[in-house]
């Protein structure tokens, strides 16, 4: 157990950690600060939701010398939504010793950001894409910098971004501290890590499983036409504080958050497609509970800390093992618990094991909530609710028409009625029809290809031989269909307003550099750049 103090920060930094309520480091803060604050190199592995971005902020704010005016760290983070994320948690690890940060992220006006810019900020946290444009337009420069953070870092390769990261490193100083953290760490992050780390330590907290203890995990086997009823049986039967649902492509997601609207759940919808602005609605409604299931592509599988998500659903199974850890990663934060559901496919039963294989996780089978449960759920929440109003003993004006009532009619015959009314849903019969899916594939790899080179990864170290998985990420189906179908999908639901996929550019850059297509450039992967380009850039 390690308490704050034990690591010689600064009083400021201290007072900062005892504002938020952190009483002791968790984990990997325990083992990261104390290497970070001497200035080595270093990959960080633990489990989600365990305090990653303090483990890396902490020692870099104090590092930081308060007269500073340069920009001295550099942060990034493979989406927008999670460079927002880092800056507020830094700004509020900072708020004390006073260092200045800035988010810099794609779909953000840029005139606003040279700006901010201009007050000098000592630490930038920001995506690659953006990142790129400010140095190419050289308001941003990075001679300074001392440090620099890849969270996410397996993500930004699998993302396509190592070009980009070469080139933004190429213009940091050799003498640097390079920090890379993630839950997952696949072998390939050896690539960047012996290109950009020197002699880096490895910090990995990770026990036998890789995801994180508190969270249930469970799938419940269904037809594709059974998912969104099974979904809706579920949410009612659970009621969860907030939730968010992983679907594959921007359509599902699209499809599926204005499918809950008519039913008259508070949903909506997060991809990559839809403008800065819809994507920062959509987020602030979610963090502020004003709707409470938030339906996903993985632009949300990584980082994001909301609290209060008791349950995360996979409407669609992650094709990666990683995806689904991060995914369901998004629950069972900071001491907390939560519940992960997976819908499965008949077809997909193989992938499901391949993914508790890799994971070393058995997931628990559960079967599909009955139309009864889901009834008793959505009955239990309004007698909560209706109990909480009879306490809270504000019913004044209503108090008039009970008596009455009562004169006439049974108690309890009455008080049935008024269930009735309130939880049977006049919009069940909202016709509901979701473009189905294919079942995912299993694509056999390597055992071995999860280990990050040294133990313990969390996976691998299964024996195995060397050499021919065949697993290739970039044969997922879910990147190419969310591309081949956008068209059709315009006008759903108010999304994917901003058009095509290269829109992002015109909108959030003048800079000269091609747009990124997912398909022009063999050395970009499809599958994730395709919801990716449009949330980083
Ligand atoms: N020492 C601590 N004590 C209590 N809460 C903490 C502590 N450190 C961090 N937290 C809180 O825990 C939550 C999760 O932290 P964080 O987002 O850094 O996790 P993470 O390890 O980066 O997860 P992910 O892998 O999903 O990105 C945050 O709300 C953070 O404020
Ligand atoms: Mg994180």
């Amino acid at each position: 157990m390690n308490t704050f103090a034990d690591f010689g920060l600064e009083p400021k930094v201290l007072q900062a950690i005892t504002e938020l309520g952190f009483e002791e480091a968790t984990p990997i803060q325990g083992k990261s600060i104390p290497i970070a604050l001497t200035g080595r190199d270093m990959i960080g592995q633990a489990q989600t939701g365990t305090g990653k971005t303090a483990a890396f902020g902490l020692p870099l704010i104090n590092r930081i010398p308060k007269d500073e005016d340069r920009i001295v760290a550099l942060i990034m983070t493979p989406t927008r939504e999670l460079a927002i994320q880092v800056a507020e948690e830094i700004g509020k690890l900072a708020r004390f010793k006073g260092t200045r940060s800035l988010p810099i992220y794609g779909g953000q006006d840029i005139v606003r950001q040279i700006r901010a810019l201009k007050k000098k900020p000592q630490i930038i946290i920001g995506t690659p894409g953006r990142l790129l444009d400010h140095i190419n337009r050289k308001t941003i420069k990075l001679d300074d910098v001392k440090t620099v953070v890849l969270d996410e870092a397996d993500e930004m390769l699998d993302m396509g971004f190592m070009e980009d990261i070469q080139s933004i490193l190429k213009l940091v100083p050799e003498e640097r501290q390079t920090m890379l953290f993630s839950a997952t760490m696949p072998a390939n992050i050896q690539k960047l890590a012996q290109q950009f780390l020197k002699n880096p330590e490895h910090v990995s907290v990770i026990p036998k499983q890789v995801s994180a203890p508190l969270i249930d995990q469970a799938y419940i086997e269904v037809h594709e036409r059974q998912k969104f009823d099974a979904l809706t049986r579920l949410l009612d039967m659970e009621s969860p504080e907030l939730a968010i649902v992983f679907g594959r492509t921007k359509r599902r997601v699209d499809e599926l958050a204005e499918a809950l609207q008519k039913r008259g759940y508070s949903a909506d919808g997060l991809h990559g497609d839809l403008s800065q602005h819809q994507r920062d609605n959509v987020m602030r409604k979610f963090r502020d509970g004003s709707i409470d299931v938030l339906v996903a592509t993985d632009v949300a599988a990584r980082g994001l800390d909301v609290s209060g998500v008791s349950h995360v659903v996979n409407f669609d199974l992650p094709q990666d093992p990683e995806s689904y850890v991060h995914r369901i990663g998004r629950t069972g934060r900071a001491g907390k618990e939560g519940a992960a559901w997976s819908f499965v496919t008949p077809r997909e039963i193989d992938h499901l094991h391949f993914i508790e294989r890799i994971t070393r996780h058995k997931i628990a089978r559960k079967p599909l909530p009955s139309i009864a449960e889901a009834i008793e759920g959505k009955q239990r929440i309004t007698a909560e609710r209706i109990i909480e109003l009879v306490e809270a003993a504000e019913l004044g004006e209503y108090k008039g028409m009970a008596i009455q009532l009562l004169e006439q009619y049974d108690s309890v015959n009455l008080l049935a009625a008024a269930f009735k009314l309130i939880t049977g849903d006049k919009n069940d019969k909202a016709n509901i029809e979701l473009t189905p899916e294919e079942p995912i594939r299993v694509k056999r790899r390597n055992p071995d290809i999860r280990s990050s080179g040294r133990k313990p990864s969390g996976y691998g170290n299964r024996g195995g031989g060397s050499g021919g998985g065949g697993y290739r990420r970039d044969n997922r189906e879910g990147g190419s269909r969310e591309g081949g179908n956008r068209g059709g999908y315009g006008n759903k639901g108010g999304y994917n307003k901003e058009g095509g996929r290269d829109s992002y550019r015109s909108s959030s850059s003048s800079s000269d550099r091609k747009p990124r297509s997912n398909y022009n450039n063999g050395d970009r992967r499809p599958s994730k750049r395709n919801d990716n380009n449009s949330f980083d850039n």
